[in-house]
């Protein structure tokens, strides 16, 4: 965001304070469009609006508002942290125009917060260390809104806003930086600039900024000069099928364990196929083939008792995507990813083919190349890269924090693949730094996704889409974007079951929007 600000300025064809003014404009249509009562007139007095401003051009995306809401009728009161003196050039010019229009008070001290509306514009993405000095302020937020507003004589507040992201929040991870002190508030919209951050999506972001809406400030014509690097996940055109035979859609064997615990594998097995891989077989020992055999019938079924078995079947160069993990063994794992890994196929490991190396990632890790995907769970990531996420949960002292994404990142580049870190905010990143964010949070959240069995068919999908050949990267993040998006459209009472089962009904809705495009 900075480096497309920067690159947008640089061209002369925006000054910073015409974007200021966008982002101020695009705040005050943001409160209007979310809240229409705040269009027509209040039943007593004016609507009220109190602007906490900061000492940088958050403050001063402040300063604008405050000026568009007292030019709509409203009483604004503006309460400013730090000296204004010294705000930089922007940010004083719209403090400046402001003051020509009223008084701007100081936040520390005694102070009233009584509005309908209160604007955190403290911090933005500037914020780089804890303000231990505004813990009474957070303080009196959350009782104002506790209170709420009810008429100009209550004290109170009834609803808060954020500029940019609320102040505390470490726009780079997501992270309240250690001593933040807006613990328990919950914003009620955060409006955010050109693109969600980072922080938006990840960690305590979702949660805390509460509805977020993005405005255009005009700076999509710079966004190639910037690092692109990290894209949110979403569909891929290539999800579509344009024919071609059941083989050119790729062969996908999925390794089971032993008999009575097989219905992980084939969770992911049926996730596959349902994923639009030609052909998936399970493999699994040969005591528990009846088991299996019971169970399936689009899945193919084959013996496959040991590494020597599993060398023999990978003779067939057909198989080109294989998932190790779900309930397969941690004996078995242990035994069967070296001689799958060695093979060179796109390789999936999950669940028992992670726990399996834990202690010892050296020895996984000799094995991994550029073609294998890693899919962890908090859990297994602990395992794999303890120092990793010893980081992730130590409290995040200054900012930019220490994020899932850098995690990710770094662990992608010690392990030589691409890993996928689930959760809510799932990251997935390759050893050469790219990376893709998969947030079902906030208006995206599938929250019926925490199932028993629902990482196997996250597992599956994925396995499926490098079965069709998609490249380990983009096979991960589209496959967690079909995942999430299955969940959010079976709604609630999911279980891991119906995710195989609902696919069909995303890729006909993804069809149609293609036809719909095409006209
Ligand atoms: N740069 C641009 O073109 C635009 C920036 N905009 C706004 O500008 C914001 C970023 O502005 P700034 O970079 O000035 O940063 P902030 O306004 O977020 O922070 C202000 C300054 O406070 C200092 N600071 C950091 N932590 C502190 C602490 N704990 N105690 C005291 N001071 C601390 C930093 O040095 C920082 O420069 C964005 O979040 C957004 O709201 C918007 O106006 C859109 C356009
Ligand atoms: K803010």
């Amino acid at each position: 965001m900075r480096a497309v600000e920067t690159a947008a300025m640089e061209s002369r064809q925006v000054t910073g304070l015409e974007l200021m003014e966008r982002a101020g404009a695009g705040v005050v249509k943001a409160i209007l469009s979310n809240w229409p009562e705040y269009r027509g007139t209040r039943r007593s007095g004016r609507w009220r609006a109190t602007i906490l401003c900061g000492p940088g051009n958050n403050g001063g995306d402040g300063y604008v508002v405050a000026r568009l809401l007292s030019q709509v009728n409203w009483e604004v009161t503006v309460l400013a942290y730090g000296d204004p003196a010294r705000l930089p050039p922007d940010a004083r010019a719209n403090h400046d125009r402001w003051r020509k229009i009223g008084p701007v008070g100081r936040l520390l001290g005694p102070r009233l917060l009584q509005a309908d509306v209160l604007v955190d514009a403290l911090f933005g993405t500037g914020l780089t260390r804890p303000v231990d000095e505004l813990a009474p302020v957070f303080e009196d937020i959350h009782a104002a809104l506790q209170e709420g507003f009810s008429g100009p004589n209550s004290p109170g507040i009834d609803r808060l806003v954020a500029i940019d992201v609320p102040s505390g929040l470490d726009a780079d991870s997501g992270r309240r930086l250690c001593g933040a002190d807006e613990q328990g508030l919950i914003y009620d919209l955060t409006v955010t600039f050109h693109r969600r951050k980072i922080g938006h999506l990840l960690a305590d972001g979702p949660e805390l900024s509460g509805r977020l809406h993005v405005v255009d400030i005009g700076l999509e014509p710079w966004q190639r000069l910037a690092d692109d690097s990290v894209l949110p996940a979403g569909p891929d055109a290539r999800l579509q099928k344009r024919g071609g035979h059941k083989y050119d859609h790729g062969h996908a064997l999925i390794l089971g364990g032993g008999a009575g615990r097989g219905g992980a594998a084939r969770l992911a097995a049926r996730a596959a196929l349902r994923s639009g891989a030609g052909l998936v077989t399970l493999g699994v020992p040969p005591e528990a083939l009846p088991e299996n055999a019971a169970r399936l019938d689009a899945v193919m079924l084959a013996p496959l008792a040991d590494a020597q078995a599993l060398e023999q079947a990978l003779r067939d160069s057909r198989l080109n995507a294989i998932c190790l993990g779900p309930a397969l063994g941690l004996e078995r794992a242990r035994e069967l990813v070296p001689v799958a890994l060695a093979a060179g196929r796109a390789t999936l490991l999950d669940a028992d083919a992670l726990s399996a190396f834990a202690g010892l990632p050296d020895a996984l890790f000799s094995h991994l190349h550029e073609r294998a995907v890693l899919t962890p769970h908090e859990g297994e990531f602990a395992r794999l890269f303890p120092d990793l996420a010893q980081r992730l949960a130590a409290p995040a002292e200054r900012g930019p924090a220490f994020s899932r994404l850098d995690a990710a990142r770094m662990a992608a580049a010690r392990a030589g693949c691409t890993v996928l870190l689930k959760g809510p905010d799932t990251v997935i990143a390759t050893p050469r730094g790219q990376a893709r964010i998969a947030a079902a949070v906030g208006e995206d959240a599938a929250p019926w996704l925490a199932t028993a069995g629902s990482g196997d068919v996250l597992a599956g999908i994925v396995t499926g889409l490098l079965a069709r050949s998609f490249a380990p990267l983009d096979a991960a993040a589209t496959g967690a974007w079909l995942h999430a998006e299955a969940a959010r459209r079976f709604g609630p009472g999911l279980i891991a079951e119906d995710l195989p089962e609902i696919l069909p009904q995303v890729f006909r809705r993804l069809d149609a929007e293609a036809s719909l495009r095409a006209g």
